[in-house]
């Protein structure tokens, strides 16, 4: 490729690259939203257009032959219509020329579109426009054939110049007869597809009832849920595909069968001459054709958590920058250079090299030498100092030597380093492939490999570096890879951000990915004394998760959602799917510094034992001092991450070596698992990326809350029962004693969900059921024995309270 070429095609590339930024650009928020309030103002100039033409089109009507040019400029023309003559032109262009007095509808298009691009979430766009076109065009049809013999004389044309063609054209080709079946019997279907209760609200009027292909139950079921009529509302087109998936599940259909199931028409269902339970009972029949479990329950397909938010999309990896033209080479007179400034500081202190080698990597490139035999190894490694200084270069770290290779390691950052982009990291095969249960992508190697680890493995992190080094860089880069695999209902995050400002982006997630504390406003929790009850409420969590694991007998949650999932698990019995839940604290040295203890604690019980209960953590400091990073909690963080800190000693008491001190910033780090310690540059997200994902993910459909954690009652709640007074019994006390009885446990946790209540609320009932004499003392953690033994000893109970 000549030089020429060569430049045109980087030329070409970079303009792309323009292109793309610019459309990344135009999908912040901030864009969105101004596009959005223009859009919306766009309407209301419509809406205002549109009306005052029905008061002044008249007067104005001679301006409209007028070609637009003359119409807007010439000054002497003047309009009545209080959108002024552009609002006029347009107004007679949509009215008359377009659809009639139907193109009212493209005002509400634009609305909608206006508002959904401010974030509301109204009705979805694409299937409001194909239902407003298909009215438009409709009622454009009906009007023209009303007004047809009006059409000449009158300055508004109802149908609009599309009503007036199409009306005509139909009249002459099949008559008037014709003309008025076609429009009935185009309203009657577009009525019954859309609407589930037309035709049985048809039949009934007509007398036809039980003699039309209806399903029934479908129809039951959803005006139980909705509690509306046989008219239904638009709201109701627009939610149809939703309810058709969820009515499947209702009806313990096999999971396959829900996925490949078509789902909008309900009409898919419907076979011409069969009676109305025929649908139901064929998809009965398919499921009892399948093998039955052993549990001899009626067979299910497995349990699929993403059915609840079954319409989420992972966000795409568009979102994301590519920093790719940032990227630099390291030249190859630069190798050459480094080279000989190695060999030859070498040969000052009498060492003889025997082969060298270069390995390039994002930041810094990895010269391998193999020494002359007899040799001291440490004699290298005391050359540190003088290797930089003869390379002028700072952050030079020599390993010697490499584990498993037998060659001495130098490694020299590059002059100029290349940004590693997150996209880049996720787009690679190795992220794409990843089988791990919560990969995460952190950057790459000195040998330009994608760095991923599994952090379930890990199990808790712990990172540190000097402030402005790329730590919160690096917390988004985890948080980002972890939001690109997995879906709402498999991973929960507690972020704690006691600087108000790092993690506080992903509070529009709260729906999708957050957990917090019931009764908590903020998800994000800023606080101290917020963070601690939030860490026991943790503790209680894990405990509640122990308890499930050993009811299921499994020992980690792999095996546990894999049973639930497999609907080996009995829902009634309290079991549910765990989701994993990473608690990511920022800035740990400030909690440590104001709750000392308090925190530490509970972080340390954490870590030690929420591994297998898939609850992980991932702390982050800037002081690694070892009052911050303690004994206790440098032993249940066995993966640590250092970014560039100040000194040896900093770098010592994170990873237990030196080395950190002698990297270069900007994401560089060491990346230490048991005896390994890796040098990974750490990939670059942006802050306004992170926003676009977080704004991506937040538009979708939610949960109605944030995931809620066990409520956490303080050190002082009295948990005496001599306090119960038994005649201010809880609503649900009756109740509550019988699924105690009936489950024969009496845990806090299974009144808590099956009534879905707070903690205190459920804690206070066990109370009054261990007064009352059903449930035994407290026992710890354990579940309370359930002293009676069937109903009619409860109903004995009962009616003693009672006297
Ligand atoms: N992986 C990276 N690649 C390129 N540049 C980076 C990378 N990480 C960080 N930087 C640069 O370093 C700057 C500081 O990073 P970051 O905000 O993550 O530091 P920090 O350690 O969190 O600082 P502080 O503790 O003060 O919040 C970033 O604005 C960015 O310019």
């Amino acid at each position: 490729m000549s030089g020429k070429q060569r430049k045109k095609s980087g030329t070409g590339k970079k303009g792309n690259k323009t292109i793309t930024s610019a459309i990344s650009g135009l999908r912040h928020y901030k864009w969105r939203f101004i596009f959005g309030l223009m859009t919306i103002g766009f309407s209301v100039y419509l809406a205002l257009a549109y009306i005052s033409f029905f008061g002044t089109g008249y007067a104005d009507r001679s301006k409209f032959d007028l070609p637009l040019s003359d119409l807007l400029f010439d000054s002497s023309i003047k309009v009545e219509n209080l959108a002024g003559k552009f609002g006029a032109w347009i107004a007679d262009t949509i009215i008359n020329d377009w659809f009639g007095i139907a193109s009212c509808s493209i005002i509400f298009l634009f609305f909608i579109s206006g508002l959904r691009m401010l974030g509301a979430r109204v009705m979805p766009l694409r299937r409001t426009f194909l239902h407003a076109s298909l009215i438009t065009i409709w009622f454009s049809v009906t009007l023209g054939f009303i007004f047809l013999s009006f059409a000449d004389d009158r300055y508004l044309l109802f149908g609009g110049a599309h009503g007036y063609f199409i009306s005509s054209w139909l009249r002459s080709s099949i008559g008037s007869v014709g003309t008025i079946l076609v429009i009935l019997v185009s309203l009657i279907s577009y009525l019954a597809v859309n609407f589930d209760n037309f035709i049985p609200f048809m039949g009934k009027k007509l007398g036809l009832e039980g003699k039309l292909p209806i399903h029934k139950v479908e129809s039951k079921q959803e005006s139980e849920e909705t509690g509306q009529d046989a008219e239904g509302s638009f709201e109701k087109i627009i939610n149809l595909e939703d309810r058709a998936k969820k009515d499947q599940v209702i009806k313990n259909t096999p999971a396959t069968e829900i996925l490949v199931q078509p789902v909008a028409p309900k009409r898919e269902f419907v076979t011409d001459e069969e009676p109305d339970t025929h649908v139901e009972l064929k998809i009965e029949k398919a499921a009892s054709e399948e093998t039955i479990p052993v549990t001899g329950n009626t067979p299910l397909g497995d349990y699929d958590p993403t059915l609840d938010l079954s319409s989420y999309q992972l966000p795409s990896l568009d979102l994301l920058n590519d920093y790719s033209d940032k990227d630099t080479q390291v030249t190859e007179d630069e190798l050459i250079y480094n080279k000989n400034k190695i060999v030859k500081t070498l040969e000052d202190y009498k060492i003889q090299i025997k082969s060298i080698k270069a390995t390039v990597g994002p930041t810094v490139t990895l010269y391998e030498i193999v020494p002359m035999p007899g040799i001291r190894i440490s004699k290298i490694k005391s050359l540190e100092d003088d290797i930089a200084l003869s390379l002028s270069a700072l952050g030079i770290r020599i390993i010697a030597p490499i584990p498993g290779k037998g060659t001495i390691g130098i490694e020299v950052p590059n002059s100029e380093p290349a940004v590693v982009s997150m996209k880049s990291i996720l787009s690679s095969k190795k992220f794409q492939n990843a089988k791990f249960e919560l990969p995460v992508a952190l950057g790459k190697t000195i040998s330009n490999e994608t760095f991923v680890f599994d952090l379930t493995k890990a199990p808790h992190l712990l990172v540190a570096g000097a402030t402005g080094q790329g730590k919160s860089v690096g917390l988004n880069a985890i948080i980002t890879s972890l939001l690109y695999k997995k879906h709402p209902s498999q991973l929960k995050f507690v972020l704690v951000d006691p600087k108000k400002v790092e993690l506080t982006i992903y509070s529009k997630i709260e729906r999708h990915f957050l957990a917090k504390m019931p009764d908590e406003e903020e998800p994000i929790i800023t606080d101290v004394q917020r963070v601690v009850n939030t860490l026991h409420s943790l503790t209680i969590e894990m405990e509640e998760r122990y308890d499930l694991l050993k009811k299921a007998h499994t020992r980690n949650i792999k095996e546990y959602n894999h049973k639930f999932t497999k609907r080996e698990l009995n829902p009634e019995k309290g079991h549910r799917f765990l989701p994993y839940i990473v608690v990511i604290i920022d800035e740990f040295a400030d909690l440590i510094m104001t709750a000392g203890k308090e925190v530490e604690l509970p972080i340390a019980r954490i870590a030690q034992l929420a591994r297998a209960v898939g609850i992980h953590m991932i702390i982050a400091t800037q002081r690694p001092s070892t009052n911050i990073i303690t004994g206790v909690i440098k032993a249940n963080f066995p993966t640590r991450i250092a970014f560039k800190v100040a000194s040896m000693i900093d770098s010592r008491t994170i990873l237990d070596s030196p080395g950190a001190n002698h990297l270069i910033g900007r994401g560089d780090m060491l990346f230490s698992q048991g005896s390994d310690l890796i040098r990974v540059q750490c990939a670059f997200v942006d802050t306004p990326e992170v926003e676009v994902i977080a704004d991506f993910i937040g538009s979708q459909r939610g949960y109605s809350t944030a995931h809620l954690l066990p409520e956490y009652i303080g050190e002082g709640a009295s948990q005496e029962v001599g306090d119960v007074d038994l005649s201010k019994r809880d609503p649900f006390f009756e109740e509550a004693a019988r699924i105690v009885v009936a489950n024969q446990s009496g845990s806090t946790s299974l009144i808590q969900r099956r009534f879905s209540i707070g903690y205190n609320r459920a804690g206070r009932i066990i109370d009054q059921l261990e007064a009352a004499g059903v449930v035994g003392p407290f026992e710890g953690s354990k579940a309370r024995q359930v002293l009676v033994s069937d109903d009619l000893e409860l109903e004995r109970i009962f009616k003693s309270l009672q006297q």
